[in-house]
């Protein structure tokens, strides 16, 4: 595994300092690059190129029913707080000539989830990146999380979840389909 970043292992040592812990008592003598190491891999969506998970995975292909992929585990970091929420993706689309590899579609969810972030606004990514590399006829994306700095901290909200959804193109502007799509995804 890569070395941690000096730069963040000073800074998790910094922290550790100044919520009055003992940076070189034994237990913590390696957890300033251990936490940085889990840094880099909570936020490694800043570093991956979408076209590497996109690239070699669209195929041409005459389909026009909904596709959906449901219940994908996702953990991400609340952009205010730097803390995690977590929950499933539920994410569907109508081809228009051409479809993508469904494990793609965990990875966008992913590589979009795997930063700081507002729900809302992973929502809308995961939508917009597939109608843009599909031309897609209609793309629907909905995000159930639970937000743990309203269950741990703050408001102390223990289960409440938060849903946001987002939906393009024909989904967004035919009854059928959207009732297609949100019945498809609530039936689990
Ligand atoms: N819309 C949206 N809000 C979020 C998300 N994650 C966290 N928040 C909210 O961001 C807000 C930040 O509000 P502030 O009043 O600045 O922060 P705060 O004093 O820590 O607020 P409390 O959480 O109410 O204690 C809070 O209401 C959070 O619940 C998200 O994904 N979407
Ligand atoms: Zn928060």
């Amino acid at each position: 595994m890569a070395e941690a970043n000096p730069e963040l292992v000073s800074a998790y040592t910094g922290i550790l300092k100044n919520i009055g812990e003992d940076p070189e008592r034994e237990g913590l003598l390696k957890t300033p690059a251990r936490a940085a190491k889990a840094m880099d891999f909570f936020t490694k969506g800043y570093k991956e190129d979408i076209n590497d998970i996109l690239n070699g995975a669209i195929f041409t292909e005459q389909n026009d029913e909904m596709v959906i992929v449901k219940n994908i585990r996702l953990y991400s970091l609340c952009e205010h707080h730097l803390v995690p929420f977590y929950g499933r993706a539920h994410v569907g689309y109508i081809p228009n000539g051409k479809i993508i590899g469904l494990s793609k579609i965990a990875r966008i969810v992913e590589h979009f989830a795997r930063r700081l972030q507002v729900q809302e606004r992973l929502t809308r990514q995961i939508a917009e990146i597939l109608e843009k590399a599909l031309d897609t006829a209609g793309v629907a994306v909905m995000i159930e999380c639970e937000h743990m700095c309203m269950t741990m901290r703050g408001v102390e909200k223990e289960g409440s979840s938060t849903v946001t959804s987002c939906m393009l193109g024909c989904i967004r502007d035919d009854h059928k389909s959207r009732t297609e799509f949100l019945s498809l995804v609530r039936n689990h």
